[in-house]
């Protein structure tokens, strides 16, 4: 087939160029060749969200840069944990932490616009009854979502469909719902919300591992889980009960973040591991889920969501690493559909 390289050269030298989140090298059945025109064109379909750049480091091959790559997306609807209803709200990720206070909204927000400027529609649904953050980070809180007959027409920012508790009761009320109210207040939410067509739905869980995650993790459509941490003791073994609670009932962990990973001096560029080094890793590793990344404790990203100024886009580093941490995401829940 790829004539112009010997199909085995070809072959080989793909697998050993891993793009972010294929680390095993691009299947064969995404790739489409054209001989018909010249330089060969090879157009890879990729099921689940990624960067314009993500072929880059094929097209900077010696060998492989001789052809002419083009990039599609055909971003897949994947299987949830309920089968029978229909899969309206895209691929449902729960972002979860045992611990409160770790950055699970940070990170669910800044994966969400990531996800939404590689071009799929991304809703977020803020289920943290203890907080709603969403209407801050989005930079939409005095934005007041309009009722459209018995539903809510959420907020737009930055390219992404939010709906929050937030905007629909104060903190105050919402924070001492106990168990069942919470529960069907979140499920309500979720339902009467008017979602444009998603391709994923991400959704900030309250933190811990109590009655109402474990009740929201059972009613909702959801396709896995991503657990947020920081390294120290403390927050490990609470994202180690998350992992398990999930586990129990059978909703697939997709990865893990460790946020918060070390902070990094910006005048002498020191690394200082605050909250202790590579304990997200080790939980990772002893749990057998992917690391899909790790975030310095970094003061551009505290400003940028409490401002509410939309993605990331400088320091240029942790632009390209939730980017990467948001594309990983995307492919581990693609992968692990493969395996069910
Ligand atoms: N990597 C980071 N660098 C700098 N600041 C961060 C980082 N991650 C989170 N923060 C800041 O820490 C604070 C808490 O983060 P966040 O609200 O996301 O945590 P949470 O786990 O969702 O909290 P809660 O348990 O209350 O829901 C916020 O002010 C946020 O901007």
């Amino acid at each position: 087939m790829f004539g112009l390289f010997g199909g085995k050269k070809w072959q080989k030298r793909l697998a050993e160029i891993p793009l972010v989140g294929c680390q095993q090298g691009l299947p064969e059945q995404w790739l489409v060749l054209d001989d018909s025109v010249e330089p060969q064109r090879i157009t890879v379909t990729a099921p689940f969200a990624v960067p314009d750049d993500w072929l880059a480091p094929l097209q900077a091959d010696e060998v492989l840069g001789q052809f002419d790559w083009q990039l599609q997306r055909n971003i897949a609807l994947l299987p949830n944990s309920q089968p029978e209803l229909p899969l309206v709200y895209g691929n449902v990720v729960l972002i979860a932490s045992g611990k409160g206070g770790v950055g699970k909204s940070s990170v669910t927000a800044q994966l969400a616009m990531a996800l939404a400027q590689m071009g799929a529609r991304v809703g977020v649904l803020d289920a943290d009854i203890y907080g709603p953050s969403m209407p801050v980070m989005f930079g939409a809180v005095d934005d007041k979502p309009a009722t459209d007959g018995n539903k809510i027409a959420p907020v737009q920012r930055h390219g992404v469909t939010v709906s929050s508790l937030g905007y629909l009761t104060a903190d105050k009320d919402a924070a001492i719902w106990r168990g069942p109210m919470a529960s069907a207040a979140l499920q309500q939410l979720l339902r009467d919300t008017k979602w444009p067509k998603l391709d994923y739905l991400l959704v900030d869980m309250p933190p811990g591992t109590g009655d109402i995650q474990l009740t929201f993790a059972q009613k909702l459509p959801v396709t896995g889980a991503v657990i947020v941490t920081t390294p120290q003791t403390v927050a490990l073994a609470d994202a180690e009960r998350g992992i398990t609670m999930f586990r129990k009932v059978g909703v697939p962990i997709v990865g893990l973040v460790e946020n918060m990973s070390f902070y990094q001096c910006s005048a002498c560029g020191q690394r200082d591991f605050i909250f202790g080094e590579q304990g997200g890793v080790a939980v990772a590793q002893a749990e057998q889920v992917p690391l899909l990344g790790q975030w310095p404790l970094l003061t551009p990203l505290r400003q940028q969501l409490d401002e509410g100024l939309g993605p990331i886009q400088e320091p240029e580093n942790l632009a390209t690493l939730i980017k990467n941490t948001a594309t990983r995401m995307a492919a581990e829940l693609y992968f692990s559909k493969q395996h069910d």
